[in-house]
């Protein structure tokens, strides 16, 4: 499915969040985007999601215009995305339940997809049971049971520790090329968006504009990324990161950028 945005604009009351966006995002292509906190990256994708809508201008999938939510674009939050009370058998078979499939067919796929991701012999634990990792493995499970034509990831695996998020990044992307969705990837981390994406659109402070639109193509990529420390090391720059200290890349992304330093001796 391809997504068209032409001339977007959001604005919440007074305050301007996205300006003038343009682009088109072609069938299967996998777009990442990244920028600083609160710039509009999320309200993006809820528009995708047909949750939001422009202020002006015109998105459109395939092009019909995109007006409210849909099975074709599936939107997979940080966290807090699968249902406690529900096994994660069952929490998978419910995305097909919804598109009121027969429950044996919707329980045996999502059996089949909850070993696609790697957690056989896990169908009967609840959410509380297993650990983060495992939970955003069902939590793809659960959007790729549906088949999306367009898959919208927010942060996807921002609540996971280092080790277990590459993990899950690799688990994306192999579901990714044998699936071949539409991708929409909203990142504070500029080392996934360099691993799992074609095209990546690093955007300004609020009211966002796209500073830069780096093109990396279907390109195999491996975790060692070496071969892109140019790019990284200009995206960083762009975004005002001193890549001299890259422990602080995620934080310094994720930090408010209205945030007000404390005063001398005051315990922030
Ligand atoms: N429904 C809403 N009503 C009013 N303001 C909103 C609404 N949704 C988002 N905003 C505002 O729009 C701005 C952009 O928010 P958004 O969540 O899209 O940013 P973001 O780039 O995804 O941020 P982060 O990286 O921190 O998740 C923020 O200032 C936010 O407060």
């Amino acid at each position: 499915m391809e997504l068209r945005f032409d001339g977007i604009t959001k604005t919440f009351g007074e305050l301007e969040v996205i300006r003038q966006f343009e682009t088109t995002i072609r069938q299967g292509e996998i777009v990442a985007l990244v920028g600083p906190s609160g710039c509009g990256k999320s309200t993006l994708l809820h528009m995708v999601a047909g949750l939001q809508h422009p202020s002006s201008g015109s998105l459109t999938a395939d092009g019909k215009d995109v007006s409210r939510p849909s099975p074709e674009r599936t939107l997979v939050f940080q966290e807090h995305a699968l249902y406690p009370w529900m096994t994660l058998i069952e929490n998978v078979a419910l995305a097909l339940e919804f598109q009121n499939r027969d429950k044996t067919y919707a329980r045996e796929q999502a059996r089949k997809w909850l070993g696609r991701v790697k957690l056989a012999g896990f169908e009967d634990y609840y959410p509380h049971q297993v650990s983060g990792g495992m939970r955003q493995r069902c939590a793809l499970a659960r959007a790729f049971i549906a088949r999306p034509e367009v898959l919208l990831l927010d942060e996807p695996f921002g609540a996971l520790d280092a080790l277990t998020r590459m993990t899950l990044q690799s688990v994306l992307k192999d579901l990714i090329e044998e699936e071949r969705p539409t991708v929409v990837l909203v990142t504070h981390d500029v080392d996934e968006a360099l691993y799992l994406a074609d095209r990546v659109l690093v955007f300004s402070n609020r009211p966002a504009t796209v500073l830069q639109e780096i093109e990396l193509g279907h390109i195999p990529k491996t975790h060692d990324l070496s071969a892109f420390a140019h790019i990284r090391r200009d995206v960083l720059q762009l975004l005002g990161i001193d890549t001299d200290s890259e422990e602080t890349i995620t934080e310094t992304l994720q930090a408010t950028p209205q945030a007000t330093p404390s005063r001398q001796g005051e315990i922030a």
